[in-house]
Formats: structure tokens, C-alpha cells, sequence
């Protein structure tokens, strides 16, 4: 029998065609195989995300950074203000805005936006005392509730916020900065208010340049720095 015959013959050519359709068998069973270990991976991980965004709204916690959503931050501060007017301690909130945030959102993409405000939120947390509030306030802003924290310590905070976030590697190719507004609780004043002269301290340090931060003095935070003054 020589080796010609062996390749010509038709019993060579059948287990040929065998081992042929054999192999390709093999590879459609491992191609689909591995297809659904995929999409079994996928379900799963967004089950988990499904589940991680389910937990943070019956958590009353932003979505994205994780913070205390507005609304529980709103109800947490009125229960502060009551405690605050009853113990007769002060209580102050920082409004915290990224600067440019709509141009880092343009020049990056969304998702480092998204990024960056995770950061820093990360940082905000580890910067300041269990008994602190911070949310995600809106776009770009965060705010902070700060029981026991007169203005002038408020705005030492800010400044800390500030300068940390101007050395922090939130961007690989750039820093970042943020302004800060800061307003302390005048008597008998609404959260409302408390936070609409920090917001528009906020804005009074965006229209000076940005990257500063700013308080706001109510008539009573004057008069109080007037008594310190003369020593009254
Ligand atoms: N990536 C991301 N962007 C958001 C989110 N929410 C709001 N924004 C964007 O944040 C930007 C808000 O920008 P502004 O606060 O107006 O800031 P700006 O005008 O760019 O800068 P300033 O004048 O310095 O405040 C808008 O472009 C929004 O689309 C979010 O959850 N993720």
C-alpha cells in the first residue's frame, strides 16, 4: 500500500470530511458558548448597577456621587436649624460650584465630567466631620450643612475645599477649580434664605474671578463682628 493510494482513497477522504465538520462543530459550540458567558456578565453587571441605582433612591443618596440627595440634605438641615436655635450653637452652609464646568463637560466628554464631580465629592466627604451634611445641590454644585461652624470657620472650610481641589489631579491633563459662597443662620431666618445668600455669595465669587470663595454677611453676622471690634 503506498502512500498516493492511502490519499486518493475514499475511506481517507470521509474521515477527512469527519474530522472537517468535527472541527467546525467544535467551533460554533465554543463561539456561542463563550457568546452567552458574555451576555450572562452583562445582565449581571447591570442587574448589580439596576440594583446600586434602586438602593441610593430608597437611601434618599444621589445616583451619581453617592451623596445625600437635595431633598434629605433640605430635611436634615431643618432638624439642625431647630437644634441649632434650641442649643443656641451657630450653623452655617457652603455652596461649593465647579468653575467652567459646562466647558470641561464640552472638552472631555460627559463621562469625565460625571468623573469629576465623583471626585470631588469623594473629597468633600473626607474633608469634613460626621456631623456635616453635603448633597449634590444641582449641575455642577454641591452644598454643605455645617452645624456648630460659624461664618468665619465656614470659610475657613471653603478655602480649604478651594485650594485642595486646585492641587487635586481631577482632569490628566488639567486642574480644575471651584468657588465657594458662604452664609451663616441669622435668627429666625428659613433655610430658603440661609441658602439664597450663600448661592449669592457663590455668584459674587464667579463674577470676581472665580476660584475664590466669599461670604455672605447678614445685618446680624455684621453687627456681631462690629461688637467683637469695639468689644462690646
Ligand atoms: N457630566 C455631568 N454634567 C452635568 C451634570 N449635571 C449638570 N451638568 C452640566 O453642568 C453644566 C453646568 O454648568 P454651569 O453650572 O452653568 O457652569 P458654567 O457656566 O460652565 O461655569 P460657571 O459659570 O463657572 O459656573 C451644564 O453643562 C450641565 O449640562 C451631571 O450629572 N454630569
Amino acid at each position: 500500500m503506498n502512500a498516493q493510494w492511502l490519499f486518493s482513497s475514499p475511506a481517507f477522504t470521509s474521515l477527512l470530511l469527519v474530522i472537517l465538520v468535527l472541527a467546525c462543530t467544535g467551533c460554533l459550540v465554543l463561539f456561542y458558548r463563550t457568546r452567552a458567558l458574555i451576555l450572562q456578565r452583562d445582565e449581571a453587571n447591570s442587574a448589580a448597577e439596576m440594583s446600586l441605582i434602586q438602593l441610593r433612591k430608597a437611601t434618599h443618596l444621589d445616583q451619581l456621587t453617592g451623596l445625600l440627595s437635595r431633598q434629605r440634605l433640605t430635611e436634615i438641615a431643618q432638624a439642625e436649624i431647630t437644634r441649632s436655635r434650641r442649643y443656641g450653637h451657630p450653623l452655617s452652609v457652603v455652596c461649593m460650584d465647579i468653575d467652567h464646568f459646562n466647558q470641561i463637560n464640552r472638552d472631555h466628554s460627559d463621562k469625565v465630567g460625571d468623573a469629576v464631580l465623583t471626585g470631588l465629592a469623594r473629597m468633600a466627604q473626607a474633608m469634613t466631620r460626621q456631623s456635616d451634611a453635603i448633597c449634590r445641590w444641582n449641575g455642577g454644585a454641591f452644598l454643605l450643612v455645617l452645624p456648630h461652624t460659624s461664618l468665619e470657620q465656614a470659610l475657613e472650610l471653603g478655602e480649604k475645599l478651594r485650594r485642595q481641589t486646585s492641587e487635586a489631579e481631577l482632569l490628566v491633563d488639567n486642574r480644575i477649580s471651584v468657588s465657594v459662597g458662604a452664609a451663616s443662620l441669622s435668627s429666625k431666618e428659613s433655610f430658603e434664605s440661609l441658602t439664597r445668600r450663600a448661592e449669592n455669595a457663590l455668584q459674587q465669587a464667579k463674577s470676581e474671578g472665580r476660584n475664590c470663595s466669599l461670604g455672605h454677611h447678614s445685618a446680624e453676622d455684621a453687627h456681631h463682628l462690629n461688637a467683637q471690634f469695639t468689644g462690646s
